[in-house]
């Protein structure tokens, strides 16, 4: 009786000094972006104005927008113009461990998504958020820098939907181009290049790798290089944009080494509120922005470029007046240019309620994080370099799949400890985890060490909506994802297929040695369905299943006859000349993270823009 009464004071006192420390540094980071921010802003000189014309004139400098910027002014003559509506970056963004923690902050657009029927319902309010990158770099300096290309045969299925141009052998040489790898897990080399601008590591790996690494191999997932088309399933440590440690925002990597050159403005804390469109020639010519409460407008000789995201470039099209008809009508809009913008929208949604429980992990003791301070100040190396927690990932096909090429329809994270580990801190906040389900399912497993595996479903059917709620382009645009959704409940069997998998991890000898057994806490909601039955894997699903953050599709690409389509394989926006369309939303499918794919579409369209205006043949 006392020994247990001893443990839960114990207990008490740990989460409290736990909670009070993870609160201190939240704080200081808020401090920190308030008055120490601006640093920045002399390697970036961010706060000129914009002179009355340039050549080429990019809106949003985010994973895609950073590269245009840098591209685009390699031709000394041409002039760029990049307009960022929000702020440079800080050095505490830069730490990986504390990923998370800068969601709702000056870097978050913050967006909620609507509230849906049938999902969310474990989450506050029933809503899920929707961060977004707002500041130079863009997502790249929110996001949780895993750096994954996507499989061979996404693109070589891009190339069948009639997109001329984006096989995976066309897209390669991109990726290969932007790429600096300086990677010590197993890689396929002759797919990887040293020398590109985006650095590429490996970060901190606890023991824990190893068991999964060797568990893979034990139900036929292999330890794989995920980012060459060699062996399309396995598993991996995960590869990073990280540099020494550090989060390497596009920023960072293509922005910060060319921002002196002279035929190169970049301008922070500038809003662009539309595009503007001759309505007769059908032509996009320059653009109108917001910096500290005065309007500007400049104009763009050759083109605009929209790099603004997935739900920021569809946001603004309709603001100019490209869209879809009946929509802009309601929102007192003129259509210039009838196009399904905002329809498609696709996501990936990530599952944090598969918890293994070990043993023991180093690894997850407190102390271990006070300890490993000075390594990573001095080194750049140990557990805060882990990226938000994410040591390796895998990506394989269910067996409930219905195509035959080597795509995945599920990824696996590997997390270190649970969702609980900060103790509702910053992830239960970020997630909008209930207090009902976290403490149902969470709280009791905050102070064991365990492991997350969070399958992610990569080829949705449920497709959603971006809408304006009105003209005003301060407003928040209306975000519907309809996850789950879909006819045949095809996205929820997917899902529960991922979990069967990773449960037959438990059961190998490399997990067997740490003692791993699934946490049946069963959530808020779900209790009377038998844990681990269809039914409660669905009813779990649908209630904390989450955005990973890679909205996408919103300004499809597509060939002339696909109804879908806002832009062509070039990127130009159907039917309306000098305006192209680069970045994640010109995405038509996709089965692996956006941010890698930003960067290289970036990397193609500069070229496509070189040749189409003669300067490269
Ligand atoms: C929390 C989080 C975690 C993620 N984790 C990963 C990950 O680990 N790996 C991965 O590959 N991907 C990840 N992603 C996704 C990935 O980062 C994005 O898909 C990618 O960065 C999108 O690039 P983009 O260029 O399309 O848009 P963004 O990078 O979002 O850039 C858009 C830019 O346009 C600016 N902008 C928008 N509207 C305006 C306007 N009106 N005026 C001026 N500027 C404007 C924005 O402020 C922003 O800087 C994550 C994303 C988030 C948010």
């Amino acid at each position: 009786f006392f020994g247990d009464s001893i443990a839960d004071s114990i207990q008490s006192i740990r989460a409290t000094v736990l909670v009070f420390l993870t609160n201190l540094a939240n704080n200081l980071c808020r401090l920190y972006e308030k008055y120490i921010l601006r640093i920045d802003e002399v390697v970036f000189d961010t706060d000129t104005l914009a002179d009355a014309e340039y050549d080429f004139i990019v809106v949003g400098a985010g994973s895609a927008g950073c590269v245009m910027g840098n591209r685009l002014s390699e031709i000394s003559d041409w002039k760029i113009l990049v307009l960022e509506a929000g702020q440079p970056e800080t050095a505490f963004v830069d730490i990986p461990l504390l990923a998370m923690g800068f969601q709702g902050g000056i870097y978050d657009w913050a967006y909620l998504m609507e509230e849906q029927p049938n999902v969310a319902f474990g989450l506050k309010d029933r809503r899920m958020d929707l961060p977004r990158g707002k500041g130079l770099g863009g997502s790249s300096l929110l996001n949780f820098m895993i750096y994954a290309r996507g499989s061979a045969g996404d693109f070589d299925k891009w190339a069948e939907m009639g997109n001329e141009g984006w096989s995976f052998a066309d897209v390669l040489p991109y990726y290969m181009k932007s790429e600096g790898a300086n990677l010590t897990s197993k890689i396929e080399s002759q797919y990887h290049n040293r020398d590109g601008p985006l650095t590429v590591e490996n970060t901190y790996q606890s023991l824990l790798v190893d068991a999964i690494l060797s568990g893979g191999e034990e139900i036929g997932l292999p330890y794989i290089d995920y980012n060459a088309p060699v062996e399309p399933f396995g598993f991996s440590p995960v590869q990073s944009t990280t540099q020494n440690g550090r989060r390497f925002s596009t920023a960072r990597a293509y922005l910060a080494p060319v921002a002196h050159r002279p035929n190169l403005d970049i301008i922070t804390d500038a809003f662009v509120t539309n595009i503007m469109i001759d309505s007769v020639e059908k032509r996009a010519y320059g653009v109108q922005y917001q910096k500290a409460g005065n309007t500007y407008t400049v104009y763009a000789r050759k083109e605009v470029i929209l790099s603004a995201g997935a739900i920021n470039s569809p946001q603004l099209l309709m603001l100019s007046g490209i869209g879809p008809k009946k929509h802009l009508a309601d929102v007192g809009i003129p259509c210039i240019k009838d196009l399904p913008v905002g329809q498609h929208l696709i996501d990936h949604l990530a599952f944090y309620g598969l918890n293994f429980l070990i043993y023991f992990d180093w690894d997850q003791v407190d102390i271990r994080y006070a300890l490993s301070i000075p390594e990573f100040v001095k080194f750049s190396k140990g557990p805060f370099t882990t990226l938000g927690g994410v040591e390796a990932v895998g990506f394989f096909k269910t067996e409930v799949a219905k195509y035959k090429e080597n795509i995945p329809d599920v990824e696996v994270q590997f997390m270190r400890g649970s969702i609980g580990s900060d103790h509702g801190v910053w992830m239960k906040r970020a997630l909008r985890i209930s207090d009902e389900v976290y403490k149902s399912a969470i709280e009791p497993i905050e102070n064991l060490p365990c492991w997350c595996a969070a399958p992610v479903l990569l080829l949705p059917k449920s497709e959603g909506e971006v809408k304006l709620l009105s003209a005003d382009p301060f407003d928040h645009p209306r975000i519907i994802p309809k996850y789950f959704t879909d006819e045949y409940n095809e996205d929820i069997k997917t899902m529960v297929a991922g979990i069967r998998v990773l449960e037959k991890l438990v059961n190998t000898t490399a997990f067997r040695t740490n003692g791993a057994k699934i946490s049946e806490y069963p959530i808020a909601g779900c209790e009377h369905f038998k844990f681990d039955s269809f039914e409660y894997w669905e009813c779990a699903l649908r209630a904390i299943s989450h955005t990973l953050y890679h909205p996408m599709g919103t300004c499809r690409m597509g060939p002339p006859h696909d109804p879908s389509a806002v832009v062509n394989n070039q990127l130009q926006v159907n039917g309306i000349a000098g305006l192209r369309v680069v970045d994640v939303s010109i995405i038509p499918m996709f089965s692996a993270h956006t941010n890698a794919p930003a960067v290289m579409i970036a990397e193609k369209a500069s070229d496509m823009i070189k040749r189409f205006h003669g300067r490269l043949n």
